[in-house]
This record gives structure tokens, sequence and C-alpha cells, in this order.
């Protein structure tokens, strides 16, 4: 159950919601792209409330990208992207050349194309995450929903997906549980415990020492380097 969640985010803008198991990120994330309706207040998108369009307005606009992946999917990898074009399709008509080509953009940018006729069941966790992205750029939206991108992805992937992601220039809602990946690829974070979000705004100004570690019950010390804008957290049990 969600509470007192009030924010507002430009378009641009990357907001990492970070917060412990059950802190209730996800069903944020799914309030925002109306895979629920809250039981009260709403989602507005350009001041529009989001229960007012249709699946199909929604899609064009907002893509998502979620942890659950079909287990048993006979679908190859070029299927699999060109389905973010399904909004985009007039009728019954088949595939246009742009449909393709946005898919292969996607791939493209993904680092996908040598898997591209690859069953998508095949395919590793992490290959896979990718793929799901690729299809929500094959989507061509303003705004990106992702829960937690990085799960099933190697360091190098990790970076990779979000550096791209921050150079596109779509609205990105993400859940992270890395706080160090947050502070660097995030605009805004939301922090959240317990169903409520307890800090909203800049990552220098939530991700404090202080608040990690109340939210996480973890003694939290970021420290940053001389002559560089990066920083770091480290981690240890509250009692040891
Ligand atoms: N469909 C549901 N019915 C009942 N309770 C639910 C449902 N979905 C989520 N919850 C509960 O709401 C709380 C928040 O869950 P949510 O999945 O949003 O947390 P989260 O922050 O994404 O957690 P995690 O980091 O573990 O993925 C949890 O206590 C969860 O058990």
């Amino acid at each position: 159950m969600l509470r007192d969640v009030t924010f507002a985010i430009e378009g641009g803008d990357r907001l990492a919601i970070v917060g412990p198991n059950g802190a209730g990120k996800t069903t944020l994330l799914r309030c925002l792209y109306r895979g629920v309706a809250p039981l009260e207040g709403r989602v507005e998108i350009d001041g529009q409330d989001m229960a007012d369009l249709t699946p199909r307005q929604v899609a064009r606009r907002v893509a998502v990208v979620l942890q659950e992946m079909p287990a048993d999917f006979p679908f190859t990898v070029q299927d699999v992207v060109l389905m973010g074009r399904v909004p985009w399709r007039e009728g019954l008509t088949g595939w246009t050349e742009q449909d393709r080509e946005e898919a292969r953009h996607a791939l493209g940018h993904l680092d996908l194309l040598s898997l591209a006729r690859r069953q998508f069941s095949t395919l590793s966790g992490g290959e896979k995450q990718r793929v799901l992205v690729a299809r929500a750029l094959a989507q061509n939206p303003e705004i990106v929903i992702l829960d937690e991108p990085t799960n099933h992805l190697d360091i190098r992937h990790q970076l990779e997906i979000l550096a791209l992601l921050a150079t596109l220039r779509l609205t990105i809602v993400t859940s992270l549980h890395d706080i160090n990946l947050a502070a660097d690829f995030a605009t805004h974070v939301a922090l959240m415990q317990s169903g409520r979000v307890t800090a909203f705004g800049h990552p220098d100004d939530v991700l404090t020492d202080h608040a990690i570690s109340g939210i996480f019950g973890v003694l939290a010390s970021r420290q940053r380097f001389a002559g560089s804008a990066s920083s770091q957290f480290s981690f240890s049990l509250a009692s040891s």
C-alpha cells in the first residue's frame, strides 16, 4: 500500500526509486505505467489523468521494462523487439519498413544484432534484459519505466545500459537497488520506505549517509574523491 506519494518530474529527467525490499518501489512503478489504478489520487502526464487515456495512448508514450520474464516464449529476439511497435500499428497491416528500421536501430543500440535470430528463450538472463530494453526503445516512447533493469546484468552491461539510457533524450523512471549506480545515473531520487516517499530531490540531497543508514538499517558512508565529481558509498552492518 502506498501513502502520501506526491512528486513531479520534467521531460528528460531521470528518476531513480531507491528503498529496501518491500518499500513499495514496484507498486509505485505499476501506478505510473497504469498497471494498477491508485485507490486515491492520480497520475498525470502533461496535466492529463492517465486513467483518461486508452491503453494504446499510454503505450505510445510510456514503455515498460519489467523484472518478470516469460519462461517459455516462442519468439526470436527480433520478434520480441518488433513487439515494441505494436502500439504504432494501424489496423491489421503487417510491419512497415519504419517498424523494422526502429527495431534494427534498437537492436544495434543494445549490441544485439548478432542475436537477432536467436530464440528469446535460449538467451541468458542478461541478454534477455537487454532485449526487453531494446523492445522499449523500439516503442519510441517519451517515458521509459524500468523495474530493476540492472538485475541480471554483469557490471559492464549495468554501466552500459544506464549510460545508454542517460544519453537518450527520454524521461526515465527506474527502481535501482544499487545506490552507487543510482547516485551516478539519476537527476532525481525518490527514497521509499514502508509505502511512503520519505525524500525526493537531487541525488546529493537525498542520498545522504544519514538517510541511507536509517532506511536500510546499515552504516552507510559516502566517500568523495578529490578533484572528481564521483563518489562511492560503502556499507557495513550497524552492529559490526
Ligand atoms: N498484489 C499485491 N497484493 C498484496 N500485497 C502486495 C501486492 N503487491 C505488493 N504487495 C506488498 O506491497 C509491499 C510493497 O511491495 P513492492 O513489490 O512494491 O516492494 P518493492 O520495494 O518493489 O520490493 P523489492 O525491492 O523486494 O522488489 C510488499 O509488502 C508487498 O508484499
